[in-house]
């Protein structure tokens, strides 16, 4: 049996699953998002490049890749060190870092946060999506994507000896590229070896995520132990996503926060509130996927600190959690999703 086995790893090193406490599964706290810029709508550009104004605050909202310095998370250190400080006041006690190659993962920061803050933090290893993926990525055998994200877990990764303990975000789109699907069947492959959990990013259309399931499980994933993050902005028929739920793996809403009317990458998409989010949960709690559910903000631009008016890492504890309430999740129901369901996913088989 690994010395992992019955752990969950954090950036200061192994832990018992039953200090984690409260749990985000799905955030950042030091990244760039320049990968995905969108340029502004026309006539905007000015308020895009001077974007941290009091009254270009909504537009930012409505807008946040469009402006360059917005997609910098990782010029934000302090004030997300103060925010992780609230987080532990508001009740949290674990962030997953969903932050992995091509995204700027920055390791020795998340260990001094976690550090300087108390909170648990839990890094990510593998790959971002196909357009972060360098030439030499690219060139890869599956043998070898595996080799470095196993590496990633037992021995730290980046020239650090600090070592991830979920692989993923694994970034995927759609349709699916060639070396993302190389990227996929080595994160299946090192699960396989290491017990560990998984998290993916799916492409914007609402077949993504079970393909991507499927590529795992053809590759020996364990399907149970696999997060399928951003549900809110793929699949939004309740037929539909009461399907995908019978595929048994986790089911996550981690866009909380986020209300925007045009969603850039896919304009089909119509970009949930967080009421319509409640309603999502409570209707898969009903039916039955109560042990499934997990959720999160994903905060990858600056604009969604409450440095700069936003909503920051502590909305969920604070603000949808009695919302949750109020619509019937029981308090039980909520902390099977805010503490044992993550707990549950993060410790190593
Ligand atoms: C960091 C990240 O990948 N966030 C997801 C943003 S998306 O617009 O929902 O794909």
């Amino acid at each position: 049996m690994s010395e992992l086995s019955g752990k969950v790893q954090t950036v200061l090193g192994l832990v018992d699953p039953d200090q984690l406490g409260r749990t985000m599964t799905h955030e950042h706290l030091t990244m760039t998002f320049a990968c995905c810029y969108f340029p502004p709508p026309q006539g905007d550009e000015a308020v895009a490049e001077n974007p941290f104004q009091m009254q270009h605050m909504h537009w930012l909202r409505q807008n946040p890749y469009s402006s360059h310095e917005n997609l910098l998370l990782q010029q934000e250190v302090p004030a997300v060190r103060d925010e992780l400080l609230a987080f532990r006041k508001a009740g949290g006690g674990t962030i997953v870092e969903n932050t992995t190659t091509g995204i700027d993962r920055d390791l020795p920061t998340l260990k001094q946060l976690s550090k300087d803050t108390g909170v648990h933090v839990i890094a990510g290893a593998g790959y971002y999506v196909d357009c972060t993926h360098t030439e030499a990525t690219k060139r890869m055998s599956v043998e070898k994507l595996t080799d470095i994200i196993v590496s990633e877990v037992l021995h730290g990764a980046d020239g650090t000896d600090i070592r991830c303990g979920v692989i993923g975000e694994i970034g995927t789109g759609w349709p699916i590229t060639e070396s993302e699907t190389k990227v996929l069947r080595a994160t299946a492959h090192a699960q396989t070896q290491l017990g560990c959990p998984v998290i993916i990013h799916p492409g914007r259309n609402p077949a993504a995520p079970a393909e991507v399931l499927r590529i795992l499980q053809e590759a020996g994933g364990d399907i149970s132990k696999t997060v399928m993050s951003h549900l809110d902005r793929t699949i939004f028929d309740d037929g539909e996503l009461l399907e995908f739920a019978k595929l048994g793996c986790y089911l996550e809403y981690d866009l909380f926060g986020i209300e925007m009317l045009d969603y850039p990458y896919n304009l089909e998409v119509d970009m949930p509130s967080d009421s319509q989010r409640v309603k999502a949960l409570a209707l898969l709690v009903k039916e039955g996927y109560g042990d499934k559910v997990l959720v999160a903000h994903d905060i990858h631009t600056k604009n969604r600190l409450t440095k700069y008016g936003g909503h920051g890492y502590s909305h969920i504890l604070k603000n949808i959690v009695p919302k949750m309430l109020m619509r019937g999740i029981s308090q039980h129901q909520v902390d099977k999703i805010l503490i044992d369901n993550p707990k549950h996913w993060l410790t190593f088989k």
